[in-house]
């Protein structure tokens, strides 16, 4: 599983020296050279790749497990939430979103408050609750958001073009003084904890923290301290503690930690399921007879592409395994512009007039503007870019990679890098997609993509997934259930789905043997193409 880790973003501020007063005001390459030189970035964890997070009729079956932690400045709250990560071990995505992140912008006169130590940052107002608990929400509901980023040495929100994407975390961690102080935060926690801490450790710490990571002297810090930290923590923070459902020491907190990181596994587990059966049942089970049936080419929005003489001699040579890579690769560009030129028939178009160069009218046609965007499964996705591109020059591409898990055969989003244009919820709403799967078998990773496109605002009728081949016992009939609105474009589909044994380690009987023995399933697409991406790809 650790060669399938990923990387995903933890939101956490930074230090940076003392700069100018106020960031927002500086030259986006000021801002960026600044980033540069100071460290500014978000952190990183591990993942493990996140399984289904949606049910059969593709709709999410639940929401991200949420845990808030508050507790004063300085008690150790960061660190409880770094320990959580770390003790839950092979997990899927977690993000740690910090309130601090969520401070106000400030205006000139705040901020020469804020360098003279006499601006209340321990007031709730000083904080942008309704922000916070906004993405925190689309977050649990698996939904993209992106943060604003706060620097603590120049008392700043940094520009808006500094926020961060955040998408897919299955445990999120909401860490702040005042986590607990708003209801409506309050109602988005699964698990709530409070970090009781004593007053002179709190002190101690953060006088040691400021003055080495947050610029700060020691007597501005025990001013400020004295002026609104402490107050502020016997006023709003301590009193939140009685929202707690665990209430954690500050230090030597081991045992709590190892107690919520339990809760947490279970939790997790039992929301796990296994959805990768439903998809290709086999003709004996329940679900098979419940199947929807698979007279594919009836089906509205699947579109399959006229089968004349010249698109089969196509097929027909990338079927043939002694077909050489170079010719196989032309092939393959050549069915992918096809198959690229067939989904631009379902765009929408409006009547256009132009002149000729003989100087008459001629009335056509043009694609409404758009925002049009491709999206490959990688790694055999990446198959219809050099098609897509011959069509459209200049379109993003972006890519998701989408993997089985070795031991249940469930597929795993392992990485997201979506084009700018579907990042953004307002943007996504207009855009299409065109979503690249090189077969679709089982249709576990193209229902993923499309559930990840739809997370982030496409809408479903603006999704087409162009596919070189699809399985007619495969899942494609279920995707069309849950996704009726996504069109399919392919060239050919074949009869069979075989489920094989991969990387089995040798046995003495003939049959496949269990995981156990070092194989992992895969399914085959039969007659097929074969290995797409190994054919392309390697020599
Ligand atoms: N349990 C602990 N044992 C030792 N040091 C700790 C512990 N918890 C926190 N610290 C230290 O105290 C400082 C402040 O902790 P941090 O987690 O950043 O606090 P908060 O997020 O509550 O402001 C850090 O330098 C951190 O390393
Ligand atoms: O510009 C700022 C913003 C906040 N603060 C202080 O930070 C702490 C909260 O952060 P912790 O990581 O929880 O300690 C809060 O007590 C504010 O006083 C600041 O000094 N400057």
């Amino acid at each position: 599983m650790d060669d399938k880790a990923s990387l995903q973003p933890v939101q956490k501020p930074s230090f940076r020296p003392p700069l100018s007063r106020t960031l927002s005001n500086l030259p986006a390459p000021t801002v960026a050279r600044l980033k540069k030189t100071t460290g500014l970035e978000s952190h990183f964890l591990k993942s493990h790749g996140r399984p289904p997070w949606y049910g059969e009729d593709g709709n999410p079956i639940s929401d991200a497990f949420v845990i808030g932690i508050a507790g004063g400045s300085a008690s150790g709250k960061t660190h409880v939430a770094r320990q959580i990560v770390q003790s839950l071990g092979s997990i899927p995505t977690v993000i740690i979103l910090s309130q601090d992140s969520f401070y106000k912008k400030h205006d000139e006169a705040e901020l020469a408050l804020a360098f003279a130590n006499k601006y209340d940052f321990d007031h709730p107002d000083a904080l942008d609750m309704q922000l916070f608990a906004s993405c925190l929400e689309d977050l649990k509901k698996c939904r993209q958001t992106h943060i604003p980023v706060y620097s603590f040495t120049e008392h700043q929100r940094l520009p808006r073009s500094e926020d961060r994407y955040l998408y897919g975390a299955t445990v999120i961690i909401a860490e702040g003084i005042m986590a607990l102080l708003d209801p409506t935060l309050r109602n988005l926690y699964d698990l709530k904890v409070f970090v009781q801490c004593d007053s002179d450790l709190m002190l101690a710490r953060r006088i040691r923290r400021d003055v080495k990571e947050r610029g700060r002297t020691i007597d501005g810090v025990l001013d400020q301290y004295l002026r609104f930290v402490k107050p502020a923590y016997d006023n709003f923070v301590l009193p939140t503690s009685r929202h707690a459902d665990i209430i954690v020491p500050g230090s030597d907190n081991e045992v709590a930690i190892d107690l919520i990181s339990t809760h947490i596994r279970r939790q997790l587990a039992d929301r796990a399921r296994s959805f990768r059966p439903h998809m290709v049942p086999s003709p004996s089970s329940a679900s098979f007879a419940s199947s929807p049936n698979n007279a594919l080419e009836d089906k509205p929005n699947f579109i399959l592409m006229k089968q004349t003489p010249q698109l089969k001699g196509i097929y027909t040579i990338l079927r043939d395994r002694t077909t050489s890579r170079q010719d196989f690769i032309f092939f393959v560009d050549r069915l992918a512009t096809y198959l690229v030129e067939k989904a631009m028939e379902y765009l929408p178009h409006k009547p256009k007039t132009v002149t000729t160069p003989v100087e008459v009218e001629a009335h056509g046609q043009m694609i409404q503007p758009c925002c049009l965007c491709g999206v490959s499964i990688l790694r055999a996705g990446g198959l219809l870019e050099r098609g897509l591109s011959r069509v459209i020059p200049d379109v993003t591409v972006g890519s998701l990679l989408v993997q089985s898990d070795t031991k249940t055969g469930e597929p795993l989003l392992l990485h997201t890098m979506l084009p700018e244009c579907i990042r953004n919820r307002e943007r996504a709403r207009d855009a299409w997609v065109f979503l690249l799967d090189a077969q679709v078998g089982t249709a576990a990773s193209a229902f993923m993509a499309i559930r990840v496109l739809l997370d982030h605002g496409v809408q479903p009728g603006h999704i087409i997934l162009i596919t070189f081949l699809v399985a007619r016992n495969g899942g494609i009939p279920f995707l069309q259930r849950a996704f009726p609105d996504v069109k399919i474009v392919t060239g050919a589909i074949d009869d069979g789905l075989r489920e094989v044994w991969l990387d089995q380690t040798p046995v003495e009987s003939d049959g496949p043997k269990a995981s156990s023995q070092g194989g992992h399933k895969a399914w085959v697409v039969e007659p097929g193409l074969g290995q797409m991406g190994d054919r392309y790809y390697l020599s």
